[in-house]
């Protein structure tokens, strides 16, 4: 097959992770038989610095023409510590995935076996660990009405969610719970947030139309103590934009660290897949980053064009890879660390 995939690199680390998944996808086109056009474009600080936006058109342009998108990270330490910044690398993100109609973001949490025993919790209590959150990604407060008041001492943030918005979101759950173990949680804070209330009344209605699905709803704060205690209590979680984003980053601890979780974005074109973590502006350039969980984005990338095959080569490597103790400083613990570059050579060359 051949693919045209839009390249966003961005920012810090964005560059040095998406260079190692790159390598590892070519890798696996020419094993398959596969030819990969790879479509750079700018987002992030990079494109504030070159253009004066963070998802200029033209990057926009690439994305939707494209058969799918492969993103690093963006971030900057010159815009987080300067909370009155007018244009900020986030918001690029943000535009990027309203505009390409991403509302569903699938984020997997799985155990690697050979990481079990350097796990800070108890490897009795994660070992066997696969659930997966769908968080909500285009909507909520992230993208509701903020501003300031009374002379800037006033500062707000708008939740806000539409039945639609949350049907579309949850059906996509129900159907991944479906075909894996037909439990599904949805997790939010409905003792509180008329939003929450919201959800929970339109997950219900949906119940009966998937009568095969066990539900439950646990609230956030719960589930947040929960997750990280018996994580194999979970399995398919459902959830709104700013839940989703803090449980996951909570979640990665179980897999041995940020360095390990991918993504994928669907929405009603083309999809996006990027690792969950940020642009590590402490690492940039110093070739220690973990490229694991961008090559795994890759991973979720073949299979998302139902290249099942494709997919299994990259995830066997990197297991292969942790296994041998072929690691960068994040999973070295003590032991010999490689390099970022070093890592995708090796996975690359284990294709
Ligand atoms: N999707 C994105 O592009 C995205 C996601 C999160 C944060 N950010 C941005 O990134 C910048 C830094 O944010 P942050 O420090 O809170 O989050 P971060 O995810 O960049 O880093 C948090 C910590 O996770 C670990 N980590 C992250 N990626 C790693 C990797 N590949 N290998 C090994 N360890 C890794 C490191 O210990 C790091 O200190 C900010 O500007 C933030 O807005 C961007
Ligand atoms: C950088 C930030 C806007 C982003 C988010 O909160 O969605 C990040 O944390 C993520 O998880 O992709
Ligand atoms: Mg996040």
């Amino acid at each position: 097959m051949k693919f045209n995939i839009a390249l966003l690199a961005g920012d810090g680390i964005g560059p040095e992770v998406i260079e190692q998944a790159v390598k590892v996808s070519d890798a696996v086109a020419e094993k398959f038989g596969h030819e990969i056009t790879w479509k750079p474009a700018l987002t992030g600080a990079a494109a504030i610095d070159a253009v004066g936006e963070p998802y200029p058109d033209e990057t926009h342009e690439i994305c939707a023409s494209s058969d799918a998108v492969l993103f690093g990270a963006i971030g900057h330490p010159k815009f987080d510590n300067d909370p009155t910044a007018p244009v900020r690398p986030e918001q690029g993100l943000l535009k990027m995935r309203k505009k390409l109609g991403l509302f569903a973001n699938v984020r997997p949490t799985f155990v690697f076996p050979s990481l079990l025993d350097k796990s800070p919790l108890k490897k009795e209590r994660i070992e066997g660990t696969d659930l997966v959150f769908f968080r909500e990604l285009t909507s909520g407060v992230y993208f509701g009405e903020k501003g300031r008041k009374d002379d800037g001492n006033t500062a707000y943030d708008t939740n806000m969610y539409t039945r639609e918005e949350i049907t579309r979101l949850a059906r996509k759950g129900f159907e991944a719970a479906m075909q894996r173990s037909k439990k599904l949680c949805c997790v939010d804070k409905a003792n509180v947030m008329e939003t929450s209330r919201l959800w929970r009344e339109t997950v219900q209605g949906l119940e009966k139309e998937y009568p095969e699905v066990t539900v439950s709803y646990e609230f956030v704060d719960a589930v947040a103590m929960r997750l990280v205690q018996w994580p194999k209590d979970y399995d398919v979680l459902i959830t709104e934009n700013l839940f989703g984003d803090v449980l996951t980053d909570e979640a990665s601890v179980i897999s041995g660290s940020m360095g390990l979780m991918p993504s994928a974005s669907l929405g009603t074109s083309v999809s996006l897949f990027e690792p969950i973590h940020g642009s590590y502006p402490q690492a940039a350039g110093k070739n220690i980053a973990n490229p694991m969980a961008t090559v795994l984005s890759a991973a979720m990338m073949f299979e998302n064009f139902n290249l099942l095959e494709e997919g299994k080569v990259i995830r066997d490597a990197v297991n292969k890879a942790l296994a041998e103790g072929i690691v960068t400083e994040d999973l070295a613990e003590g032991g010999k660390a490689y390099g970022t570059k070093e890592v995708g050579d090796w996975l690359a060359a284990n294709i």
